[in-house]
């Protein structure tokens, strides 16, 4: 079992006013792959590095595979990184890069080459193995420190930021053999990016961070679909989910004189304010039972789908529609907004508000 445990880490860098972890804590199950998702700054990197013990905490533990590791210098916690910049060794061949961690760890030579042989072949390196780095591409370099990390047979691994270095279209194509190999290969992952496509594309969970805290962990879909706050909610989606201020008026909250229903459970909110959290693809221009009038301000044809902005009660209401959709500035649209697409939040905690489905 190599599941990973991070309890209620702290950490203040020399000089720091606030915590660049505020009492983080993390379970990431034996064989899962968790991404770390957040804005810059938030403090994954420094995670990240705490459970590598390459940064030391001023409180909390990290435990690896039932094993107390917080203050055990890295070499001696049984895991694997790939960083950012592709941390390869310029004056070795590609070969020797993968074989590496194996040689220092004594393993014999013979095994070195079984096991070089399989991380190449499963990466697509083997015609590359006689070749330096310089003679590489980005992509391949990247490659190269992914099959150095899985070589060793560690416990845990940790990735920060892999694909960032890499175009746009090569990012895509090696995303999904990553998401394929971890898989395969059943390793326990710790994954950091600021990319909410990728962490909403390769976890089986995804944290996300705001200030030194983990503010949501669920499956990429509870994430998305079911925001804990209004900052996750604007954070993952583009264009993000739309938040509309009205008031609850007994069964129904009022946008400005139109108004839609609300869930059994929060009619005790009557009188108050209430934040609608609503996905902008999760609307259409239809007339149906529950809906809103919304003028069109804006409209933008974007290939695969047509991001309409409108105007409902004086705020602004993104509206994903099919893309041989039409519409002029000015006009006026009857939308249809799914109750059960319609999350509730609290105005002034930002909190999603309980008893929703
Ligand atoms: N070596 C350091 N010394 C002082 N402050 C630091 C150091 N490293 C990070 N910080 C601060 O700690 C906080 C968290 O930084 P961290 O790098 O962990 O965030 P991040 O989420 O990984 O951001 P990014 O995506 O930009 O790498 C930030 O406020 C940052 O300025």
């Amino acid at each position: 079992m190599s599941e990973l445990i991070v309890h209620e880490l702290v950490k203040t860098y020399p000089g720091g006013t606030q915590r660049a972890t505020d009492e983080v804590s993390l379970h990431v199950a034996d064989g899962e792959f968790l991404v770390l998702l957040g804005p810059s700054g938030c403090g994954k990197t420094t995670l990240l590095r705490m459970v590598a013990g390459l940064e030391t905490p001023d409180s909390g533990q990290v435990v690896i595979g039932g094993k107390d590791v917080t203050y055990l210098e890295p070499r001696r916690r049984n895991l694997s990184m790939v960083f950012q910049s592709y941390a390869v060794f310029p004056n070795k061949k590609v070969y020797d890069n993968i074989g590496f961690g194996l040689k220092v760890r004594g393993v014999p030579a013979d095994e070195i080459r079984r096991k070089v042989e399989w991380a190449a072949d499963l990466l697509q390196l083997t015609p590359y193995l006689d070749r330096y780095p310089a003679k590489l591409s980005g992509g391949q370099r990247q490659r190269v420190a992914v099959a150095r990390a899985i070589v060793v047979d560690s416990d845990l691994l940790l990735m920060d930021e892999p694909l960032s270095n890499l175009d746009a279209l090569l990012r895509l194509s090696f995303r999904a053999e990553l998401k394929k190999l971890v898989s395969e290969l059943g390793i326990t992952t710790l994954y950091v990016t600021h990319d909410q496509v990728e962490a909403l594309s390769l976890g089986d969970r995804v944290a996300v961070m705001r200030e030194g805290r983990v503010v949501q962990a669920g499956s990429p879909t509870e994430v998305y679909a079911q925001p804990a706050d209004t900052f996750v909610g604007g954070f993952l989606g583009s264009p993000p989910m739309n938040f509309l201020r009205g008031t609850v008026n007994g069964t129904h909250v009022d946008f400005g004189g139109q108004s839609l229903p609300l869930p059994p459970a929060l009619t005790s909110f009557s009188g108050k304010e209430i934040l609608l959290g609503i996905r902008p693809e999760a609307i259409t221009v239809d007339t149906g039972e529950t809906g809103l009038h919304a003028v069109v301000e804006v409209f933008e044809p974007l290939g695969s789908s047509t991001l309409l902005t409108t105007e409902v009660a004086g705020q602004v209401l993104k509206v994903q529609a099919p893309a041989d959709f039409r519409a002029e500035p000015g006009e006026r649209l009857a939308l249809r907004l799914p109750p059960e697409r319609c999350r509730w939040y609290d105005p002034e905690t930002q909190l999603l508000l309980e008893a929703q489905e």
